[in-house]
């Protein structure tokens, strides 16, 4: 049994009484401590496939499995990074994350709440930094905190809506290995589901990447590489400049065809 499935889904917009298939046929499953990433051009459905992983969105048709039980709406099992820090701003760092910590462990002391919300502040580099207000931090630091609140959640499922597509190039590939290297080091490995346009990024990360087409997937990559993973000995690789190759390939190859239909040139 996998760890999520979903089998044909579909899911409607309606805006100002227009209604907008976004979804139409979504079927993929993650087995247990997979991370696959969900690859594709801009409005193809990955936020509103991980909407529906996440509760926040449920489909018009078709079955959405945790466990092999039918699943809708915001559970305890899932945390969500999205691209856009949501913290709360009238709250510091530690109480952002003790809050986030609460949720899913309502009965731990103050003290004991306390110490998990620094284990995790130090996981991700902001020890020292506990008693700030996210309008203080960086927007890198920001999203430390938010990756810090969601994982101290300690969820199986972790489901992340390009969580690093605001930050600057640099902060971006620390925020990756950084974040590589607190999944690496956790005893019970994750459920990951990991929206990105970054072609390299998905190859670093992931265990697979579901490329998304018309509103449903239309192929899948396995990246075959062994972990620990370590970016600057994978990238001088043939094998990972071959994978990247085809990745690319897929990737570019579909919004190509887009532009064409869409009476462009092409690129
Ligand atoms: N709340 C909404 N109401 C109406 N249409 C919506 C809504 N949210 C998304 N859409 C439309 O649904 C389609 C899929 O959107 P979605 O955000 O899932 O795409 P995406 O692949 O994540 O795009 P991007 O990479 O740009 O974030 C898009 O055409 C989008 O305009």
């Amino acid at each position: 049994m996998s760890k999520i499935e979903l089998k044909d889904i579909t899911l409607d917009y309606t805006d100002q009484g227009n209604v907008y298939h976004a979804l139409d046929g979504v079927t993929f499953s993650v087995e247990e401590g997979e991370f696959v990433s969900l690859i594709g051009s801009s409005g193809c459905g990955k936020s509103t496939t991980l909407s529906i992983l996440a509760g926040l969105n449920n489909p018009k048709n078709g079955s959405f499995l945790i466990d092999g039980q039918e699943t809708r709406g915001t559970e305890k099992d899932r945390g969500v990074v999205f691209q856009h820090y949501s913290l709360f701003p009238w709250m510091s760092v530690r109480k952002n994350i003790e809050f986030g910590i609460k949720q899913n462990f309502p009965r731990l002391s103050k003290k004991e709440l306390t110490a998990k919300a620094m284990e995790y502040l130090e996981k991700v580099g902001l020890k020292g930094f506990e008693n700030k207000y996210p309008y203080q931090l960086s927007g890198g630091m920001q999203q430390r905190a938010a990756i810090a609140r969601t994982l101290a959640m300690e969820t199986d499922i972790l489901l992340m809506d390009e969580p690093f597509g605001a930050i600057d190039a640099k902060n971006r590939v620390l925020l990756q290995d950084l974040l590589l290297q607190i999944l690496d080091a956790t005893e019970k490995k994750k459920t990951i589901v990991f929206v990105t346009h970054d072609v390299d990024e998905a190859i670093l990360m992931s265990d697979r990447i579901l490329f998304m087409e018309d509103k449903k997937i239309a192929h899948e990559v396995k990246v075959p590489f062994a972990r620990p993973r370590n970016r600057e000995k994978l990238t001088s690789d043939e094998a990972y400049l071959s994978l990247r190759r085809k990745v690319v390939d897929l990737f570019y190859h579909e919004q190509e065809q887009k532009l064409e239909f869409e009476g462009g040139e092409g690129i």
